[in-house]
């Protein structure tokens, strides 16, 4: 076989050599030069257990949201809240705010304990936030602040609780055992994990997280199947345009499955619990209510810079749907400009290899929230120099059985993602819009006027205008199929 085309993805370097290491950071993340934090067998998810406890020296951290965990702390926005559970919010917060400031350059040493610290200081002012009574100023404690925009600024994260924190780097093994008896490494499955930490403690809460962990791990076969398609479309014969053809196949197989997995959120979540008492922890600065988040104490650190938009966590940001939509072309169409307006009436047109369409302003938030290998595996999907869709054109228009066949595997696998955002608005309308109607209908018309305006996203999106714009667009990736004579 011929060497390599120097634009092989097997042959790119590392995403820190694309997007320069954090300063000081011994990154343990990458097994090889093509490995984009992307594993094998587990996919978006790391193989290993996430570190459940920082080192020593950041204990108090750690004090600090057992503690929050142990009390319960309620929502500040919570009906019929006690004076006993006021007081008790109250008092962790003061235990926050009395926090000594930990200095972060020792956590460098490794990457895992960078994305604990991300995690448990994330948690800390998600609860402290959120525990605050809805009429006070939001005034995140210098104790939180410093630290936490000087690990985010390491990671190359927003200082907020994001779907890594939640989802990626948020559970453990059931047993506790990382091994097995001849003491080789136990990898991550739908049915041996749990998650770590929650704001609730509800096993609605755990298992509206482990969907999407699950999910993830299913997605190891999509991503499996996308890299040989890479693979065969660098040989370019007609063997690997009908291996393609068959691997197409396959992998609207694997998202039909994505899209069962979605549904079974329903056997475990509650979505009355997920609307009051669950969704309200994940909120970002663009979903409370007009409120600025103020980060106390930036004076402390000069190169500390504010954030400028803080979204809620979101599923939105994991890189596995969007791996899809960008590798099948998809996104240049459910995620083109302007989708959280209006749909856009008139589908891009076929760009020809490495050429993009300008991409929605979603979508380049959401990515900001990945961790920055993800998001430079999913930049370099965007650059394939072998775009499948175009092999798809090609092929379709040169006529003959190869052509339709994989014109077809390729319609199905789009049908498929579209019908993956059908259930999605299924499970959207049953877990946000539904609750928010019978809270609107249950309020005064004060309360009513208020909230009337459009339904928010946790990533602070006119939601369901959006959301259809994203299904309905991806349809429009459907390529023409040619009539016959
Ligand atoms: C109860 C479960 C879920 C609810 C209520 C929900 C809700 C939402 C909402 C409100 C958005 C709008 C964007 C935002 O404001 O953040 C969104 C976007 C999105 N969600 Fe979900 N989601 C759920 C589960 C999932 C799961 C498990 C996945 C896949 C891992 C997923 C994938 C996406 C994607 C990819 C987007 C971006 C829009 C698109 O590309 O279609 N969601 N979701």
């Amino acid at each position: 076989m011929d060497a390599l085309d120097s634009n092989h993805f097997l042959l790119l370097p590392r995403p820190d050599v694309v997007n320069g290491p954090p300063a000081g950071v011994v990154d343990t993340t990458t097994l090889a030069a093509h490995d984009f934090d992307v594993d094998t067998r587990t996919g978006f998810m790391p193989p290993q257990q996430p570190l459940r406890r920082l080192p020593a020296d950041w204990e108090p951290w750690e004090q600090v949201l057992d503690s929050a965990l142990a009390s319960r702390l309620q929502l500040g926005c919570k009906a019929g809240l006690t004076e006993f559970e006021k007081n008790t919010s109250e008092r962790w917060r003061a235990t926050v705010r009395e926090l000594p400031i930990l200095s972060t350059s020792d956590l460098t040493q490794s990457e895992s304990v960078l994305r604990r610290a991300h995690l448990v200081l994330a948690w800390i002012m998600h609860f402290y936030i959120h525990s605050l009574p809805p009429s006070s100023p939001i005034r995140i404690p210098p104790p939180i602040t410093v630290p936490l925009l000087q690990v985010s600024a390491h990671l190359q994260l927003p200082p907020i609780l994001t779907y890594s924190d939640d989802v990626l780097y948020n559970w453990k093994f059931i047993d506790g055992k990382e091994t097995d008896d001849d003491g080789n490494a136990i990898m991550p499955t739908i049915s041996n994990i749990d998650t770590q930490v929650l704001f609730t403690g509800t096993r609605d809460e755990a298992e509206f997280f482990l969907t999407s962990a699950r999910m993830e791990l299913k997605g190891v076969e999509a991503l499996d199947l996308m890299q040989h398609m890479m693979d065969e479309a660098f040989v370019g014969d007609d063997i690997a345009v009908r291996r393609i053809t068959e691997y197409l196949r396959e992998l609207s197989v694997v998202i039909n499955d994505l899209s069962v997995m979605l549904m079974k959120v329903k056997e475990g979540c509650s979505p009355q619990v997920f609307y009051n008492d669950i969704r309200p922890w994940f909120r970002g600065e663009d979903s409370t209510s007009g409120s600025k988040w103020e980060f106390e104490g930036m004076e402390l650190d000069p190169s500390l810079t504010a954030p400028t938009e803080l979204s809620g966590a979101s599923a939105g940001q994991s890189s596995l749907i969007h791996a899809l939509d960008i590798f099948l072309g998809v996104d240049q169409f459910s995620h083109s400009r302007g989708e959280s307006d209006e749909p856009s009436s008139s589908p891009p047109t076929m760009l020809p290899p490495g050429q993009q369409q300008p991409k929605s302003a979603f979508l380049k938030r959401m990515q900001s929230y990945m961790p920055r290998h993800h998001r430079a595996f999913l930049t370099h999907l965007a650059n394939n120099p072998r775009p499948i869709r175009n092999i798809v054109a090609l092929q379709a228009r040169d006529g003959g059985e190869a052509g339709k066949q994989i014109l077809q595997a390729y319609n199905t696998a789009v049908q498929a993602l579209k019908e993956f955002r059908d259930k999605h608005m299924i499970i959207v309308a049953l877990y946000i819009i539904g609750p928010a109607r019978r809270n609107v209908l249950g309020q005064t018309s004060r309360e009513k006027k208020e909230d009337s305006g459009a339904l928010k996203g946790t990533g602070g999106t006119d939601l369901v205008k959006f959301l259809k714009g994203v299904r309905d667009k991806t349809k429009d990736a459907i390529l023409p199929v040619e009539r016959e004579p």
